[in-house]
């Protein structure tokens, strides 16, 4: 069954601000990745989902039911974390997370005791005394302690050390492993090809890719930048038939692409030259996205 369901969602906020046209399914126990830049319409896109606002045209669901008239009904099966989470300053963490439990009717604070023994974390302090990684933690808890089908979750790793982070990454693959579906927006492509099966990109209120794990493979490609001894090598190299992106004439250095299955081949072709150094950087989702954003070629949607 399809988990979330976005049909040509729009909200146009006028001077071309706002989300248009935007569609996208994330199927159960998908964990699928929203990555776009500062203004995007990430957020605008996830207070769609959770009713906050209404669809000027388009439309949303959530396991089937309508996310603007059947928010009441989505709440039960949902976890939310904010991007900005605007707590009451006055309260404890550990009143904050009792208050959260009651409201959802949760009696069994297991799971909650599992996330913060997970996270490392003292609820006990004022929130107001609270760093913003502790506040985090608490969102999270907040989150994930009633074990909700649909997690959505709006820049999770924000304030988080990278210890932390990793911590929230296993988090990921355990409520994945549960059969979890899970929407989450990020700035981290680690992130994102770590822990997400598919992503969507969004920029400027539109979808720019969609892509799901098959397409991810593509990125089974990988740089190299070589150095030569000598300048007839290296402009040899540039003759045999590779992607060649970069080239360094005063230091006879390029920097060639290849799939994966090439890598004899150029192994080949560099042996029967003078090499003075080969360094490999891989090709990851984050130059796609660079480029993407850059307006660069390497399209490969
Ligand atoms: N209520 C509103 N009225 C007018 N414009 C708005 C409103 N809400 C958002 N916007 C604009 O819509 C665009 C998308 O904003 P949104 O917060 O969804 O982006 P985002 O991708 O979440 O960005 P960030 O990564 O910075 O959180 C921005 O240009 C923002 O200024």
């Amino acid at each position: 069954m399809t988990a979330i369901n976005i049909q040509q969602l729009t909200k146009d906020y006028g001077k071309n601000k706002g989300i248009f046209d935007i569609s996208f399914q994330i199927e159960e126990g998908e964990v699928f990745g929203f990555l776009g830049p500062n203004g995007a319409g990430k957020t605008t896109t996830i207070r769609h989902l959770l009713g906050f606002i209404k669809p000027q045209s388009g439309k949303s669901t959530i396991l089937n039911l309508d996310c603007w008239n059947q928010s009441k009904e989505i709440q039960k099966h949902l976890g939310y974390l904010p991007a900005e989470i605007a707590f009451p300053e006055n309260m404890t963490g550990t009143e904050l997370i009792s208050h959260a439990a009651k409201m959802r009717g949760l009696r069994d604070m297991t799971k909650a005791e599992q996330l913060i023994g997970m996270f490392d974390l003292d609820p006990s302090a004022q929130i107001k005394r609270m760093s913003k990684g502790m506040k985090q933690k608490v969102g999270i808890v907040c989150a994930f302690m009633h074990d909700p089908q649909i997690l959505i979750l709006d820049e999770p790793t924000t304030g988080l050390d990278p210890l932390m982070q990793s911590v929230f990454v296993k988090l990921i693959h355990q409520e994945k492993q549960k059969g979890k579906s899970i929407l989450m927006s990020s700035h981290l492509f680690e992130e994102i090809e770590g822990t997400c099966d598919s992503l969507a990109m969004i920029k400027q209120g539109r979808l720019i890719s969609v892509m799901n794990s098959q397409d991810f493979k593509q990125f089974d490609k990988s740089i190299f930048k070589i150095t030569f001894q000598n300048f007839q090598d290296f402009q040899a190299i540039q003759k045999e038939g590779f992607i060649i992106s970069e080239i360094y004439k005063d230091s006879l250095q390029v920097v060639i692409e290849i799939e994966d299955l090439q890598i004899n081949e150029l192994i080949r072709t560099l042996s029967k030259k003078d090499v003075t150094s080969i360094r490999e950087m891989k090709y990851s989702l984050e130059d796609y996205f660079m480029n993407f954003y850059k307006g660069e070629k390497h399209n490969h949607v």
